[in-house]
């Protein structure tokens, strides 16, 4: 039997409502399996928690989680109890960065039984890579004086490493794919950091001649994700530019709701932590509609992150089936709850026992 042992953290929001419907899929998926069991370890970590200890998570909190071989999480921030940038300094960035998970993968494809808002989808199936761990995301600057004198500097940080690791991630991806990588730039605009950007992606580029490569301005970049998003394959992208991408690539498949995602550890130190694109929607906590597809998918990373790609593959096409067969939640032009979704996903991946 296979065990694999998973630190969950629904934290906030819409995601105390998805994860447990995530978690009833991923225990179906290993009765259907027969050799793989999943033991779920529950951690209250959220603004909630921040309230009543003044922390996201206790201080020996990434101890606690090291011992896992991955971290399940949902979403973090309620705007209206703490800070965005506290709380999420506070628990996702800070096991992001301590944990190394220096690369964040996101894929956006067209799905069976979603209407696109796009109206000629043509079949795009891209996957972003970010990077995770420096660029504009970074603790380096300050706030200076009061009032009209007021300063308020951000440096971005981009070490030659840093985007190295992502660049190369990006093309060992492509070789697996269809052999396509555009870098996401802003040379024209961003003096130094840019420029350093592209030569390290025109360097790595060298290694991979089997590859083919594009480079476009972030700001184009998004425009052709809505006009012809099925020309891209794999993207490489900063922090900032892969954050925001990656939210128009959720747009064009339909919902922010059923976009997952996955950061990756790729030194073996640490665990990978799997948690989708979406954030906390404050709008729709507690009505019951939120779309736990995001989450659920986000779990099928984490079954292919563990080899069990098949299963992975399984899961994906129940999930398209459900949808064919219209069990949708509100943001796709449904009218089923998120328990009747995850119920259906479940009651179908049943029937392949
Ligand atoms: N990785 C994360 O944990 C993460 C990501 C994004 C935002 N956030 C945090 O979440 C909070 C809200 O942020 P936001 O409003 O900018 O982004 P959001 O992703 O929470 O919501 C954006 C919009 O998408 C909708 N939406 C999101 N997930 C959905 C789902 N599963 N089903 C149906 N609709 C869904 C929301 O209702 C909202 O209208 C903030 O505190 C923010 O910092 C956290
Ligand atoms: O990384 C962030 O900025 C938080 C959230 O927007 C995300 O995409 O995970
Ligand atoms: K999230
Ligand atoms: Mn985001």
């Amino acid at each position: 039997m296979k065990k694999i042992d998973i630190s969950v953290i629904p934290g906030d929001g819409i995601g105390k409502e998805v994860m447990p419907e995530a978690l009833k899929v991923l225990e179906t998926v290993a009765e259907v399996h027969g050799g793989l069991s999943f033991s779920f370890k529950h951690y209250p970590w959220s603004c909630d928690y921040y309230i009543e200890h003044n922390k996201m998570m206790p201080e020996d909190g990434l101890d606690q989680l090291k011992e896992s071989d991955a971290v399940f999480l949902s979403a973090v921030g309620d705007p209206n109890l703490v800070p965005d940038h506290i709380s999420l300094w506070g628990l996702l960035v800070k096991i992001r960065r301590e944990f190394e998970q220096v690369i964040n993968i996101r894929p956006a494809k067209q799905m069976k039984g979603i209407q696109s808002p796009l109206v000629h989808p043509n079949d795009f199936d891209l996957i972003v890579v970010r990077e995770n761990s420096e660029g504009e995301y970074s603790e380096v600057g300050g706030r200076i004086h009061r009032g009209e004198d007021e300063v308020a500097i951000q440096n971005a940080v981009f070490t030659r490493k840093g985007v190295e690791r992502a660049v190369e991630y990006g093309f060992q991806l492509a070789q697996n794919r269809r052999g396509h990588v555009t870098s996401a730039t802003k040379s024209n605009g961003i003096v130094h950091s840019m420029p350093f950007w592209d030569s390290v992606f025109e360097s790595v580029a060298e290694k991979y001649p089997d590859v083919k490569t594009a480079s476009n301005h972030i700001d184009a970049l998004a425009s052709f994700f809505v006009t012809r998003p099925q020309e891209f394959d794999v993207i490489v992208a900063s922090n900032l530019f892969g954050d925001i991408l990656t939210d128009v690539g959720a747009a064009i498949m339909g919902s922010i709701g059923i976009a997952p995602a996955a950061n990756i550890n790729i030194n073996g130190k640490y665990p990978s932590m799997f948690e989708p694109v979406h954030g906390s929607a404050p709008d729709i906590y507690g009505k019951g509609i939120a779309n736990p597809i995001g989450q659920i998918w986000t779990g099928k990373m984490m079954l292919d992150h563990f080899g069990e790609h098949e299963l992975g593959n399984t899961l994906l096409q129940v999930i398209e089936e459900v949808l064919q067969d219209g069990i949708k939640t509100p943001d796709i032009g449904g009218t089923s709850s998120t328990t009747e979704v995850s119920d259906a996903i479940v009651t179908r991946l049943k029937t392949l026992k």
